[in-house]
């Protein structure tokens, strides 16, 4: 038997396998059954042009939505759970000296939209892991290259002197500064008052040089000749902009030189921003990950990478130890790409009404992928094994200067000159030219989900990957609060989508040649979400006009058919619901979630679609807008107490709030002409049930078109355009049908 103090990890296969395998054949086969059902429907010879018109958009819908539920079942084949024990570690590392070394990658884009405070705590919480700190290095990427940034973390790296050995000595476990004064304790720990004064003096210095907009103007005296010398650099007389200056390189600590109050060793804090120029394409966040992979292999090389978001901040310093377990283990260590922990924000309202927890995507079908060849890759809370972005597990692909290969052993400290050459060097905007950064080596450029694309390009090459989900959260990110916010931010996301679909490395074509098959079906679920976009608008519109125009379009309740569609509907219904409530979900938050759904297919799917469409003729190039993760007070005191905060006018909310409209208008029709005997309630039944579940889904739309007079309501001028869409699309229907 293995000795029970060496185990590192166990996996617990899941006890529901077996139903989901039984549920996914009979769930497949009624599918089938329902497309015997369309083409019987189209085959009859009695339909009128309008019945064929509407037969055939109803079954374009439900070919995507067979699709969709089809690949869905493949997440529910081998689900594992997996549990860890980094209390054994020591058993094996005997000495600090033997942990492997620690590179953490930072990115940040945007000083205003992600506020320089949240980034230096989201710095300062993963310096302060429970980890060999010489073994530590903490890179931030400033895409924003602005002062504001380099500023907040130059004060974070005095500051540290002082929180790390006072997290350390009293063992916090919250070890992001602004979590842990957020929080009341119960016994008096001493030392407290002080640091948190430092905290709080070194926040007011930081917010006011923020707002100021300026660092070298601020009455904050800033003595070290080097210093001024780097901050005149980067600021605006000098012509330097956010998309067109040279690189800046920052050595905030080093490890070897830089110690703490009680005189212990620091970890290294380097500060970067790429060379950008309005001429060269940077590539978003890959890029500037990319210039991390490079930048770090000059100066440290760590053989480990985390990467993170930054506004994920560390909720459990023993993190890097769980990731450990699996790293040490040398029959896992050779395949495995990167151990993927949950993403999960703090900040969502008690029942989440926009379904921003994901739990779906980041819980239930992660457990589904892990059973299979790895959970797909989330952009942060993730450890990477730096070998895997050259090659794959078999041959390595070496880059194009040996410094930047994997096994590269760095003898020189960070500050000598060379090292400092070849780093700004490697952060040119030039330097990838002509090169396999982005292609072949490093992060996936060609997708506006350079994570999910990193990690299903990995998965190709044969790479594994394991989700590690351990009881407390091992990292904390923000979600936006307002709707707006939220679509924008889903609508990226699915263009990103569109991009992989369409490009030659698909999950369609070459996804099912490289993976094993459940994975790769996997990934194709992923990957067809935005064309949500044709069943979601097709569902919401199509049975409420046929049925404002006495058109009955479903099987009547005394057709056994009917029965199909039921199993249909309610059989997904209740896989999801099962899934949502065994995995720790609630009622609410289950049903805020698939309504989250239905207004994501009516607005970021379509509108990524529409931008997809536009920018392959040219017209408009995927951006990457950058989630603002700034708090407006009245807007979270309205989101806090559950309701949606419309406040802008945006393009988006014109199709929820017609389909709001349209379903009442139907569902009210319906039922009048049923109760006056013009129709049979028999024939419409099922239209009506669609338009009144619609209905349901769209109170908060009505509260913030009619009760609400906020900032959050929804703006006057969406309502009247929708209503005079609603009669346009009334009118279209009656000429076309
Ligand atoms: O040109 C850019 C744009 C963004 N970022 C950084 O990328 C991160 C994610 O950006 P955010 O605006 O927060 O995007 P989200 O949609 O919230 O992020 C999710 O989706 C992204 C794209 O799939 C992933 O990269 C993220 O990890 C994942 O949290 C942030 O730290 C940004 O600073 C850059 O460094 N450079
Ligand atoms: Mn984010």
């Amino acid at each position: 038997m293995e000795n029970p103090n060496l185990l590192l990890h166990k996996i617990i296969p899941m006890r529901r396998t077996w139903f989901n395998r039984i549920f996914a054949f009979i769930y497949t086969s009624a599918i089938f059954a329902l497309f015997y059902n369309h083409f019987q429907n189209l085959s009859i010879n009695s339909n009128t042009k309008s019945t064929t018109r509407i037969s055939i958009l109803m079954l374009l819908a439900d070919l995507v939505l067979a699709v969709n539920s089809i690949t869905y079942q493949a997440f529910r084949m081998c689900p594992i759970r997996r549990e860890v024990f980094p209390q054994n570690i020591p058993q094996i590392l005997k000495n600090e000296s033997e942990y492997p070394a620690l590179d953490i990658f930072i990115c940040t884009a945007d000083p205003y939209k992600e506020p320089p405070m949240g980034v230096i705590n989201t710095a300062l919480s993963v310096m302060a892991y429970d980890y060999p700190t010489e073994k530590l290095s903490v890179y931030v990427s400033d895409d924003g290259g602005s002062q504001l940034t380099l500023f907040a973390f130059m004060e974070a790296a005095k500051f540290a002197r002082h929180w790390l050995p006072f997290c350390r000595k009293h063992n916090i476990v919250e070890r992001c500064p602004e979590a842990y004064f957020a929080t009341q304790i119960a016994q008096l720990i001493e030392g407290r008052d002080e640091i948190e004064m430092a905290y709080r003096n070194m926040k007011i210095t930081v917010e006011k040089v923020v707002e100021r907009g300026d660092v070298i103007g601020v009455d904050h005296i800033i003595t070290d000749e080097e210093v001024l010398k780097t901050f005149s650099k980067c600021s605006g007389t000098n012509g330097f902009t956010s998309r067109n200056h040279p690189t800046i390189v920052q050595i905030l600590l080093e490890s070897c030189i830089n110690r703490d109050v009680l005189g212990h060793a620091l970890p290294n804090l380097i500060y970067l921003s790429r060379e950008k120029s309005t001429s060269a394409a940077h590539h978003f966040k890959a890029g500037a990950l990319n210039m991390l992979l490079r930048v770090s292999a000059t100066m440290t090389n760590a053989p480990i990478i985390l990467s993170l978001d930054c506004d994920s901040y560390s909720n459990d310093p023993t993190t890097p130890l769980r990731a450990l377990c699996y790293y040490l283990d040398p029959k896992i260590k050779p395949e495995l790409a990167y151990v993927q922990f949950p993403q999960i924000f703090h900040g969502i309202n008690k029942n989440d009404i926009y379904g921003s927890e994901w739990k779906s995507y980041v819980q239930i079908n992660a457990y589904g992928m892990d059973g299979l060849m790895g959970p797909n890759y989330i952009g942060t809370g993730c450890f990477f094994q730096r070998r895997a972005f050259f090659g794959d597990p078999l041959s390595i692909l070496l880059p194009e200067i040996p410094e930047l290969s994997p096994a590269y052993q760095v003898c020189k400290p960070i500050h000598d000159k060379e090292v400092l050459a070849l780093a700004d060097h490697v952060a040119s905007c030039k330097y990838e030219d002509q090169t396999k950064w982005g292609y072949e080596i490093g992060f996936s450029y060609g997708s506006l989900v350079e994570d999910f694309y990193t990690g299903y390009q990995m998965h190709c090459k044969g790479w594994k990957s394991i989700l590690c989900y351990p009881k407390r959260a091992a990292f904390l990110g923000s979600s936006p609060i307002a709707l707006h916010d939220m679509l924008s931010q889903s609508k990226r996301w699915f263009l990103g989508y569109f991009e992989i679909i369409f490009c030659k490395y698909s999950p369609i074509t070459y996804g099912l040649r490289s993976l094993d098959l459940l994975q790769a079906l996997c990934y194709i679920h992923y990957v067809s979400w935005p064309i949500w976009s044709i069943p979601v608008p097709i569902y919401a519109f199509l049975p409420q006009l046929a049925l404002i125009n006495s058109l009955p379009i479903f099987p009547k309740v005394s057709d056994p058919w009917f029965y199909l569609y039921i199993f249909l509907f309610v059989g997904a219904f209740m896989q999801e619901f099962l899934d949502y409530m065994l995995t720790g979900g609630t009622i609410p938050k289950w049903w805020n979630y698939q309504k989250s759904w239905l207004i994501r297919g009516l607005t970021s799917f379509p509108f990524a679609m529409f931008e997809y469409i536009l920018g392959c003729f040219g017209f408009s190039a995927p951006g990457f807008n950058v989630t603002s993760k700034v708090v407006d007070d009245e807007q979270t005191s309205w989101y806090e107490k559950g309701y949606f905060v419309f406040g802008v006018p945006s393009p988006m909310f014109l199709t929820i709030t017609m389909a709001a409209i349209i379903n009442l208008v139907a569902f009210s029709c319906g039922i009048e002409r049923v109760i006056s005997g013009k129709e049979r309630f028999d024939n419409v039944f099922l239209q009506i049930c669609l338009a009144g579940f619609v209905v349901i889904h769209s109170w908060p739309l009505y509260e913030a078109i009619l009760l609400r007079t906020d900032k959050g309501k929804m703006p006057l001028k969406i309502t009247l355009t929708s209503v005079a869409l609603v009669l346009v699309l009334c009118i279209v229907f009656s000429l076309v049908f």
